[in-house]
This record gives structure tokens, C-alpha cells and sequence, in this order.
């Protein structure tokens, strides 16, 4: 693993900040006056009679004084939730207010009775509007406006994130269609909606949705990673192309040609099925890296960095699933060379330790390509490697030990066997039989490789004849 493929996959596994979270919440106060703006002037506009404020255009349906003391309050609510205790207590307290305001309005709607008149502020205006015959009235969307928002609060308050994203989505999506009708100036999409309530609305609807975006979906859609970008764009594109699509096609259709509502229905899924397509796309390629960088670790987690071979942790890992197999099955057994190169610090000390790399490359190399694609050649560290041979025999265990010993011994490798002779190494060897433990394997073909060292170096010394025969 080279040091840019670590970058890349340190890179992958680091945290980056989650900026557009905070930026995104950070939009929740503006919003909430949004709502309080909208809300407070239409109740001033009932106050002094500036019709203009509480119904921009007319004749058109105006926002009700109730409406818009509940924007007003909600709004409020939402900017002070996330103060002291005290404001705190103070918004959970107004979002009450505006959930008995909405059960009054409910009981209004639902039987025939007429509270509401008697906790409306402003009602002769509201009288007055209705004797001349224009709309000001209290409809079902703005209460499911209104409750939605009031929930979202109180699920944030509990800290569940995510309901509270649902309802204020759902606040926020009903005033959406309003602002759509108004847009394309469909009578039926925004009824009896006053253009105020739907801005208020949205306003209180985002500001409630803002503040969970630590959480829920929406935290994801903010994602500093790939997926969040695709997410993002979509989303925008997602926006613009049905609005653009629709008023193209609304405006056709003024002209009284309802075919080309096929066009809208057929543009849309269109787009839809290319947006899921691009979407594929970026996550089969973040999917790629992903795994790449995973293929990376873990190389990294189990070579050796200088020789490429197998690590100190790879070899006991290997070890014990392989030991694990001969006590299942019954093969001719588990072998363990242990190996440690002769007077490898002269090596260091004379010619310096980029020579002494070398020579560990080069060794190992020899090794490697001395034993089976099914043998593991692992370096436990400074000069000291060890070979695990699964189903071997005594004379095979030897005659690879001694196909080590003769390659290493053969090697050229300017600067050092060209003046210093050739490079030599001892072994130690031993079985693991069923029943033992690679630690045990590994003090046996340790003794042997002491003896070794201690009968003159360059040599392979099976753990029988040091005197601790394993091995029938
Ligand atoms: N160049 C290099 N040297 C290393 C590395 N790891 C360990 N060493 C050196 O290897 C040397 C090991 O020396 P010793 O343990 O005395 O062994 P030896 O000189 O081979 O002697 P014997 O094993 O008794 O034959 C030390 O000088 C270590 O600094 C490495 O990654 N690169």
C-alpha cells in the first residue's frame, strides 16, 4: 500500500464536518420571523383597516385573524424553543395555546356549532367581510397547517427528530400547493388560502423543519459525502423541471388542448427514471471506492509494509484456522518453520539500514517464491519470518526449509553478497499436532532454531533432533 492509497483511504474513512447541518439550522430564526412578520401584519392590518394586509389580493380570500394569531404564535414559539428553560417553558406554553385554538376551529368545522367567533380578535371585520360577501373564514387546510407545525414543535421539544420532520413536512407541503396555485394561478389549488397564509405557513413549516436537521432524513439529504451531493441536486432539479413542466404545460392546455396532459404525466416519470438512473450511477461509484478502500485496509491491517508479506496478525490468524482444520480433519498435519537470518545487524552496521531493507525485500522474496500458493510466508518482525505448511509431510516440511535456505544462500544483491558473501539464515522446524496450540508449535520450532544458531548458523534443524520430537 503506497502512501497516496492511504490518503485515499484514510480520506474515506475520516469524518468531514456537517457545515450545511448548521447552515440549515441556522435558517430556523429567520424563518420563524417570517411567520411572526407575515402573522403580525395581518392582525395590524385588521387593527387599523388596511384590508391590503390581511388580504392581498382582491378579491381573493384573506388570511382570518385566528390564522393568523397561530402563525404569529408558532412562530414565536419556534424561535424561542431552543433558548433558556424559561423560553423554552414560554414556547412549549404558546404551542398549547395554538392547539386549543385549532380544537375550537375542529369542533367548529366538524359540528354545527360557532365557537370561534367568541376567541377570534378582530371579529366584526370578520363579520363585516362575510355581509359583503368576500371570503375570510377558517378553512381545513390552514388548521392541518397549523397542527402539523404545533406537533412537529412539541415532537422536537421530546427530541424525536424524526417525527417531528414528518409533521413539519407535512405543515410545510399544504401551504407548498398553495404557493403553486398562486404561481400558475389555479383558483383550485390554493382555494380559500390567502397568499399570506401560505407564506407564513411555508415560513413556520421550514423554520420547524430547519431545526431537526441534525436528524431524521433530512440530516442525510445535508451529507457532506457523495451521496448527500447527489441527493442535493436531484432535489433542485426535482423542483425545477414538474414546476417548469407544469406551467408549460397549464399554459397549452389554457388553449384547450388537455392532450398534453399525457405529456406532463409521461415528462415526469421521464424524469423520474433518469434521476433514479443517475442516482445509480454516483452510488455504484461511491459503492466502488468504498470497497476498494476496504480491500485497502485491510491489506494494510495484514501485510507487512516493507516486505509485502504476511504480518505478524495474519500469521495468527492463519495459524489458528489452520489448526483448527487439522483438528476437524484428518490430513497429514500442520508444519512451522521458524526462521531468523545469520548476523543480519552486521548487515545494518556495515553497510546501513536502507542495505538491511534490502536484504529483508530480497529474503523475502526468495521465501515466497520457495513455497506453495497454499504455505503462508509471514514476517513477525525485525529479521524474523515464520512459514505455515498446511498438510505436509516431514520430508516435505524439509524440503521446502531447505529450498529457503538455498535460495536465500544463492542470492545476488550488489553492494552486500558481492563483497560480504552470501546472506544465510537458520530454521527451526516443527508439527503442530491436533490437540496443541501454535504457541506451542512456535517454543518448539524456537528451540530448534536456538539450537541451530547455536550449532554454526545456515542451517535447518527439525525440532525431533533438538531433542523434542513431535512427530511419529
Ligand atoms: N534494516 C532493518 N533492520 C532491522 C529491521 N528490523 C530489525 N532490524 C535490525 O535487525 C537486527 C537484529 O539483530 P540481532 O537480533 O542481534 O540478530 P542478528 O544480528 O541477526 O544475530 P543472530 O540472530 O544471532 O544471527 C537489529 O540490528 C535491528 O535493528 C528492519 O525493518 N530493517
Amino acid at each position: 500500500m503506497t502512501d497516496n492509497d492511504f490518503d485515499a483511504a484514510s480520506n474515506f474513512v475520516q469524518e468531514k464536518p456537517w457545515r450545511l447541518v448548521n447552515i440549515v439550522q441556522s435558517l430556523r430564526p429567520y424563518l420563524a420571523g417570517g411567520g411572526i412578520a407575515v402573522g403580525s401584519g395581518c392582525l395590524w392590518g385588521y387593527w387599523v383597516g388596511y384590508e391590503w394586509f390581511y388580504r392581498p389580493i382582491s378579491p381573493g380570500p384573506a388570511t382570518h385573524p385566528l390564522t393568523a394569531l397561530c402563525l404569529l404564535l408558532l412562530g414565536t414559539s419556534a424561535l424561542l424553543i431552543n433558548r433558556s428553560t424559561i423560553f423554552r417553558g414560554l414556547s412549549t406554553g404558546l404551542i398549547f395555546v395554538v392547539l386549543a385554538f385549532c380544537l375550537v376551529w375542529f369542533v367548529d368545522l366538524t359540528f354545527p356549532v360557532h365557537i370561534s367567533p367568541f376567541i377570534t380578535p378582530f371579529q366584526g371585520s370578520v363579520t363585516l367581510d362575510i355581509q359583503h360577501g368576500k371570503s375570510n373564514s377558517l378553512g381545513l387546510n390552514s388548521l392541518v397547517l397549523l397542527v402539523g407545525t404545533a406537533a412537529s414543535l412539541i415532537f422536537y421539544n421530546a427530541r424525536y427528530l424524526a417525527a417531528a420532520q414528518a409533521f413539519s413536512f407535512l405543515a410545510a407541503f399544504i401551504p407548498a400547493v398553495s404557493l403553486v396555485g398562486y404561481l400558475y394561478g389555479v383558483e383550485n389549488l390554493y382555494g380559500a388560502m390567502s397568499l399570506w397564509t401560505a407564506l407564513a405557513g411555508v415560513c413556520v413549516g421550514l423554520s420547524a423543519l430547519c431545526m431537526t436537521a441534525e436528524g431524521g432524513l433530512l440530516r442525510y439529504v445535508l451529507s457532506p459525502y457523495s451521496w448527500g451531493w447527489v441527493f442535493r441536486t436531484q432535489s433542485v432539479l426535482g423542483l425545477i423541471f414538474p414546476l417548469a413542466l407544469g406551467f408549460l404545460i397549464l399554459e397549452v392546455m389554457r388553449l384547450n388542448d388537455h392532450r398534453v396532459f399525457g405529456v406532463y404525466v409521461v415528462g415526469n416519470i421521464w424524469f423520474i427514471l433518469l434521476m433514479v438512473g443517475v442516482s445509480s450511477f454516483f452510488l455504484e461509484k461511491v459503492d466502488q471506492q468504498r470497497r476498494r478502500s476496504e480491500l485497502k485496509l485491510l491489506e494494510a491491517a495484514t501485510q507487512d509494509q516493507l516486505t509485502g508479506l504476511a504480518n505478524r496478525r495474519k500469521f495468527f490468524e492463519f495459524g489458528r484456522y489452520e489448526i483448527q482444520r487439522i483438528d476437524r480433519s484428518n490430513n497429514n498435519g500442520l508444519w512451522l518453520l521458524m526462521m531468523d537470518l545469520d548476523h543480519f545487524k552486521n548487515i545494518n552496521d556495515a553497510a546501513g539500514h536502507d542495505m538491511g531493507d534490502k536484504v529483508l525485500v530480497m529474503v523475502s522474496r526468495a521465501m515466497q517464491k520457495s513455497v506453495r500458493s497454499v504455505d503462508l510466508v509471514s514476517r513477525l518482525g525485525g529479521e524474523e519470518f515464520a512459514v505455515l505448511l498446511p498438510d505436509s509431510t516431514p520430508d516435505g516440511a524439509e524440503h521446502v526449509a531447505n529450498r529457503i535456505l538455498a535460495s536465500v544462500n544463492s542470492l545476488c544483491i550488489l553492494g552486500w553478497t558481492d563483497i560480504h558473501g552470501p546472506v544465510t539464515l537458520s530454521i527451526g522446524c516443527s508439527r503442530i499436532t491436533p490437540g496443541s496450540t501454535l504457541e506451542d508449535g512456535m517454543k518448539s520450532a524456537d528451540s530448534a532454531l536456538y539450537e541451530a544458531k547455536r550449532n554454526g548458523r545456515n542451517q535447518l534443524l527439525m525440532a525431533d533432533s533438538a531433542g523434542q520430537s513431535q512427530y511419529q
